[in-house]
């Protein structure tokens, strides 16, 4: 152990993301990011996950890691996967693996831009296991605050992030994903005189609007999936914003399956959701716009991006 290594705030170790493992991650992701480029305008949402799974899981293999899936995305879709408790990689450190094959499946499959294969690694216990959760309702902002909470009214979440920002309500500007268990939340955003910006899918792409400089975005308030929730932690952690989430199943089976599970219904922190630092990745299928940085489709140059708290 070198002074410098990283720690936990117990003092305990945690293993280092060596460059093998982030290039071969990286290679893994434009694979699969081309593998689902294939579907792209076909109108079938399946075969864009399926291929992009298929490569994930082949090229995932070969890392040298010792991984453990503990966010998988497609089960509430029932679309192709991988398994919460699939190991990943051929040995080595231990990592907590986030994965969302294609983030905006049906985007892809309409031929519409914001569809992206979406990678996050954490040391093993770090990321929020969740996975009997299929929704979270989710706040991540641009600036952090202990006084924000998810549970929070609109408005009062916009008068702490005005003051934060040093910006009248009605400069900012916060998304909400397009579903009617947000319409209220949307209402309260016009109600509340700040800017609405409505989306339909992938909202990864939003929050990392909301997170990076320039993004045009504030804050995303409203129910979406959990494992992007998770995997927005990751990132949002190593970019020093602010989440919040609460477990929000949307059917009986899901509330069934969060209590057996005894999952924590409560307020979960960041720190919950992502307690170490971790690196989180997208590869863009059919172009990405972060507002002041767009990626372009699979293929082309920069159609990859990174980040991690230690670049
Ligand atoms: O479509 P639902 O079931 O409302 O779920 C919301 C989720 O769907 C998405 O818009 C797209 O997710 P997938 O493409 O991975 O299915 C996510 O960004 C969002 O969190």
């Amino acid at each position: 152990m070198t002074d410098d290594a990283p720690t936990d705030r117990m003092g305990t170790v945690l293993p280092a993301l060596t460059p093998e493992i982030r290039s071969a991650a990286l290679e893994a992701m434009r694979s699969a990011a081309r593998a689902a480029a294939v579907h792209v305008g076909g109108g079938d949402g399946d075969a864009v996950d399926a291929a992009a799974v298929r490569v994930l899981r082949a090229q995932l293999g070969g890392l040298p890691i010792d991984g453990v899936v503990v966010v998988g995305e497609g089960e509430k879709d029932r679309a192709p996967m991988l398994f919460v408790g699939e190991h990943i990689g051929r040995g080595g450190s231990g990592w907590d693996v986030a994965v969302d094959p294609v983030d905006g499946t049906r985007l892809a499959a309409a031929g519409q831009p914001g569809a992206m294969v979406v990678l996050a690694l954490a040391p093993r216990g770090a990321l929020a296991d969740i996975g009997a959760a299929h929704y979270l309702r989710k706040l991540v902002t641009r600036a952090d605050d202990d006084r924000l909470s998810v549970a929070a009214s609109v408005a009062d979440t916009l008068a702490i992030l005005s003051e934060r920002l040093g910006r009248d309500v009605a400069e900012l500007t916060v998304a909400v994903q397009d579903r009617p268990r947000n319409a209220a939340l949307a209402r309260e955003v016009v109600a509340a005189g700040a800017r609405l910006d409505s989306f339909v899918d992938g909202d990864v792409e939003r929050s990392l609007r909301v997170l990076l400089p320039g993004g045009g975005l504030d804050a995303l308030v409203g129910i979406g999936g959990a494992p992007e929730g998770v995997i927005t932690a990751v990132v949002a952690r190593a970019l020093g914003g602010g989440m919040r989430a609460s477990l929000s199943p949307q059917s009986r089976r899901e509330a069934g399956r969060i209590r057996e599970a005894g999952l924590d219904e409560g307020e979960l922190s960041l720190d919950a959701l992502c307690s170490a630092d971790g690196w989180m990745a997208v590869a863009s299928v059919t172009g990405i716009d972060l507002g002041a940085r767009t990626l372009p489709p699979v293929g082309a140059d920069g159609s990859v991006a990174v980040w991690a708290s230690d670049s």
